[in-house]
């Protein structure tokens, strides 16, 4: 568990700009180390906007796109190409503009495939896809991916993980259905904090007003069945990349306070 590091921005705008330069750095970094790179995305506003601007990015194809594989943190379980479905928003955002390589795209299985209406079949097949894609020499079945990006919740939740949850108390499976899931709709699939712990670095982005509570818990100590953005962390990096009134509540914040 590595401790949080703080970017407070001057704004959700340059929040959104200076992560999408950082994620283009860090995976140029990942390429450039070991030929390849990998990235969780996340649903919500905040990630989603990251990727809008890392489209527009003036540095956007220094990162040879066809040697990422992306990965999703959690998904909304609807049927495929429905516009609330985080594949769906992050196609639209960025992956239909550069040049992927489909079959390194890993979304999940929405609730019109092959799985059908059944999220815990989806779930299991997510975690064999992690587990396929997961080095034998690890021993366990999740790859370790070089960025986790995540959203945090008003109540502090990330992924599809609420606060006393089943889904954070799992300690087993890498992958879970969540069903009854307080953020609409409420049918999901979701990592666990232990897959999401796999990752090199974990990056958490958020901003407004309404979540200065939950990060001033997760940064002060709380637990992660509580909070379980708390219990989101990364191998080498867990890095908490804010606005100003996101950041209001933290204790003794003793980032640099960036433009
Ligand atoms: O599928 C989802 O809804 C997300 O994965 C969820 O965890 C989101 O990231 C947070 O709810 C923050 O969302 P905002 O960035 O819109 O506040």
């Amino acid at each position: 568990m590595t401790e949080p590091q703080t970017i407070v921005h001057g704004s959700p705008e340059l929040l959104a700009a200076a992560t999408a330069a950082r994620l283009v750095t860090r995976l140029v970094d990942a390429q450039a180390a070991r030929g390849t790179a990998s990235v969780v995305l996340t649903g919500g506003r905040t990630g989603t906007a990251v990727l809008e601007q890392l489209r527009t990015a003036p540095a956007r194809d220094a990162v040879d796109w066809s040697r990422v594989d992306f990965y999703w943190g959690d998904e909304r379980f609807l049927p495929d190409g429905d516009p609330e479905r985080n594949e769906t928003q992050a196609r639209s955002a960025l992956l239909d503009h550069v040049p992927v390589t489909p079959e390194r795209v890993h979304a999940m299985a929405p609730s019109d495939g092959e799985f059908g209406d059944d999220p815990e079949a989806a779930a299991e097949a997510y975690a064999e896809v992690l587990a396929a894609a997961a080095p034998p020499e690890d021993r366990y079945p999740v790859p370790t991916f070089d960025v986790c990006l995540l959203g945090v919740g008003e109540e502090g939740h990330t992924a599809s993980i609420f606060p006393d949850s089943p889904a954070v108390h799992e300690t087993e499976r890498t992958v879970v259905a969540v069903r009854d899931c307080p953020k609409p709709p409420p049918v999901r699939v979701s990592l666990t904090l232990p897959a999401i712990r796999r990752s090199a670095e974990v990056w958490l982005m958020t901003t407004g007003a309404g979540k200065a509570a939950a990060v001033a818990m997760a940064l002060g100590g709380a637990g992660e069945v509580a909070l379980p953005a708390a219990g989101a962390t990364g191998r080498t990096r867990t890095l908490w990349l804010l606005d100003r009134t996101a950041a209001e509540k933290a204790p003794g914040l003793s980032a640099v306070h960036l433009g």
